[in-house]
């Protein structure tokens, strides 16, 4: 993608407009008029007692594909590094120094700053409002911290302990969440394989139309689960019943998202959460979200041990891979991709 693209660099110097590019379609729109719910019923689920989180984290994945957690024993100190380190490249480090750090645009998903074009409803493109910085982080076959800023000069070591510690926290929701369906604990860690992490700090520059355009365009997330975290200034939105709404920033807290292959495993009784990024006009806005993914060549299929002659699988199997190339090629449009897969 050229260096022209970058949101940052459209926003500069007191645009009154957003290009034409970055106009969502009228359905597409965030209604800021009414304004969206609020999100602020979603659960937060303490982890200091596995028992009576399991329970609840099985409540959750069937009403929200949602749910924020607490005593997750990731140090908060942590949290609030990682924040502050995508906000110091996205607003200290000078252009052309961030553009050595520029993704490839000739191939999906890879390392680096970027800001992601996508296909609209039509085929025509809209351009979220958004940049962002990947990390590949798991397998260690795939992290080069080489290929992450410098500077502040603890950027590299606090990306990889991050990446460590919601590695671990993943594994340890993998197995509650397979217990909340009475499944081994083990199930669903094995069904995904080899976790492929992936870590995407999203910068959102204020925008002078927020009514017409999305950070991030409406989608659940491809892989098993992700872990997200975001600032104080707020613009998630989950859709629940027909509705948007708000999640409100919890700084303590690590906002979980029940990803694609986990409906697709747990056949369907657990929800992927749909989900956008709204603008503002006057604050930037920062976000976090670690991706937790199978393999390109794993097979997904709905858990064996689900499967009964009253309860026939859901979705057909499908490769990985497969899946997020069709996901890039299509665009998200909301869930359709995992849509398609329905028996
Ligand atoms: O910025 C956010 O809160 C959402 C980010 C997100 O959904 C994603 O990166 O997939
Ligand atoms: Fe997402």
């Amino acid at each position: 993608m050229e260096a022209a693209s970058r949101v940052e660099m459209v926003s500069e110097g007191g645009l009154t407009e957003v290009p034409s590019q970055y106009v969502q379609p009228p359905d597409a729109r965030p209604n800021l008029v009414d304004g969206a719910g609020d999100a602020s019923a979603i659960p937060t689920i303490s982890l200091s007692s596995s028992d009576s989180a399991r329970e609840a984290i099985g409540r959750a994945c069937r009403d929200w594909g949602a749910f924020h957690v607490v005593d997750h024993g990731v140090p908060i100190h942590l949290l609030d590094r990682m924040r502050s380190l995508g906000v110091s490249f996205f607003r200290d480090c000078p252009m052309e120094e961030k553009l050595r750090y520029a993704c490839d645009s000739t191939s999906v998903a890879s390392e680096g700053y970027g800001s992601r074009m996508l296909l609209g409803a039509k085929g025509d493109v809209v351009l979220d409002w958004r940049d962002y910085f990947d990390h590949h982080t798991f397998p260690l076959s795939r992290r080069n911290p080489c290929r992450w800023p410098v500077s502040p000069p603890d950027y590299r070591q606090v990306v990889a302990d991050y990446g460590d510690e919601m590695k671990k926290l993943a594994q340890t929701l993998l197995g509650l969440i397979s217990q909340s369906l009475g499944l081994p604990p083990s199930c669903l860690e094995e069904a995904v394989g080899v976790i492929y992490q992936n870590i995407t700090v999203s910068y959102y520059p204020p925008c002078p139309q927020p009514e017409l355009t999305l950070g991030l365009q409406s989608h659940s997330d491809m892989g098993a689960i992700t872990l997200l975290i975001q600032d104080d200034v707020g613009g998630l939105q989950l859709f629940k019943d027909a509705q948007w709404l708000t999640v409100p920033p919890m700084s303590h807290a690590i906002l979980v998202l029940v990803a694609d292959q986990t409906e697709i495993i747990t056949n369907g009784i657990y929800k992927s959460a749909q989900h956008r990024a709204i603008t503002n006009a006057n604050r930037a806005r920062l976000s976090v979200a670690t991706f937790h993914d199978p393999s390109k060549t794993a097979k997904i299929a709905p858990a064996s041990h689900l499967i009964t002659q009253v309860s026939p699988p859901c979705y057909k199997e499908v490769v990985y891979g497969e899946f997020v190339s069709s996901w890039y090629s299509k665009a998200p449009e909301g869930k359709r991709n995992l849509d398609a897969l329905l028996c």
